[in-house]
């Protein structure tokens, strides 16, 4: 396999994200075009530092493939995400599957066998720190167009304001909920408390919420160890990336684990972590470091191929954070609250193939 070419891209958020680690304004990356005996793939790198390398150290890796043929490391990993997804597309386009369908099959090895990959998944939308007003009202229009599961930034502001955001949405919810057609609640505090302040936030959204989100600093593995039980359930992402799932699972860390295909160098990583912690009872979210049009894509045949991949809602409808995108015609939109895996052959059979020549 070579990497034949690469585009740089970059794209305005439609309005900002807010959130507990600071606003995300835009995003930049990389198109790889990639060779497979004859077969083309494309793969999108779109690093976000504090998850992944910098813009610049993820050029030089993909310049340095290309021109030379090093593959990118795990140091990386969103350069690495590029060509290995890259990759994943040539070879599902090669043999007329949809990458979904060849990580199904492939498993994480012969006792992995999860059956065949889910059609559509879930997706939650995505509610930035804003004050309880906005946040209801946001969580609200989501809801109205299907969202079931709908997650809130929190963490930006003091905790008892954070509290009074989900119990203001937990009221709208309840005051407007329909029999059978429960919403579902959770928040990313993206490591924004201290011990303490966690402890009190997950005792209050006990009952409240699915989960919570990275609620301390991604390097206090035992912190988030002592907090299970307390309250809420807690999900981790950062500290996710940073230790990976097996120290994760080892330390107790978490309930649940958040997987972003961007940061753990690319579609196969993250599906051999969800199989991990699937194996130790943990429950997986994919999720994306709102990335362009092709990483999106990749992502949701990462959560299709997941054991249970169509059960839990995943953090996949960030293409309308985006102000525009790579291509006009959406190869996943989000209807009634759930996206359907594109059946084609690779990652959306040739849509991508005029952006990189
Ligand atoms: O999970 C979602 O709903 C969307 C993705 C998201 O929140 C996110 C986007 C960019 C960087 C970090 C995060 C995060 O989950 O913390
Ligand atoms: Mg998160």
């Amino acid at each position: 396999m070579t990497v034949v070419a690469l585009r740089a891209f970059a794209l305005d958020l439609a309005t900002p994200l807010s959130t507990a680690a600071g606003d995300i304004e835009t995003r930049e990356g990389l198109l790889v075009r990639v060779d497979l005996a004859g077969t083309t793939g494309v793969g999108e790198a779109t690093p976000l530092p504090g998850w992944t390398e910098s813009l610049p150290e993820c050029r030089a890796a993909l310049e340095r493939a290309r021109d030379e043929g090093t593959p990118p490391g795990p140091e990386t990993p969103a350069a690495r995400h590029a060509v290995t997804s890259a990759y994943r597309d040539a070879f599902a386009r090669r043999s007329g599957r949809s990458v979904a369908a060849t990580l199904a099959r492939d498993g994480d090895g012969a006792d992995d066998a999860t059956g065949p990959a889910a059609s559509s998944v879930p997706v939650n939308a995505t509610v930035s720190d804003g004050s309880a007003a906005d946040t209801v009202a946001a969580a609200e229009a989501a809801v109205e167009s299907g969202y079931r599961t709908v997650k809130l930034k929190v963490g930006a502001r003091p905790v008892e304001e954070d509290i009074e955001r989900v119990r203001a949405v937990d009221d709208a919810r309840n005051a407007s909920r329909a029999d059978g057609d429960a919403v579902t609640l959770r928040v990313d505090a993206n490591g924004a408390w201290d011990r303490p302040t966690a402890r009190r936030a997950l005792a209050a959204l006990d009952g409240l919420v699915e989960y919570v989100e990275q609620p301390l600093p991604a390097g206090d593995l035992a912190g988030h160890a002592a907090l299970r039980g307390v309250g809420a359930p807690v999900a981790l992402d950062e500290s996710l990336t940073r230790y990976g799932v097996r120290e994760v699972i080892a330390a107790g860390a978490a309930d649940a684990v958040v997987l972003k295909p961007m940061a753990l160098g690319g579609p196969s990583r993250a599906l051999a972590a969800g199989h991990a912690a699937a194996h130790a009872g943990l429950d997986a979210v994919v999720t994306t470091t709102i990335d362009a049009a092709v990483a999106r894509t990749a992502a949701v045949h990462v959560a299709a191929a997941l054991p249970g991949g169509d059960q839990r809602a995943h953090g996949l409808a960030t293409g309308d954070l985006l102000a525009e995108d790579l291509i006009t015609t959406d190869p996943v939109p989000v209807e009634n609250g759930r996206i359907a895996v594109p059946t084609g052959p690779g990652i959306a059979g040739d849509a991508f193939d005029e952006l990189v020549k």
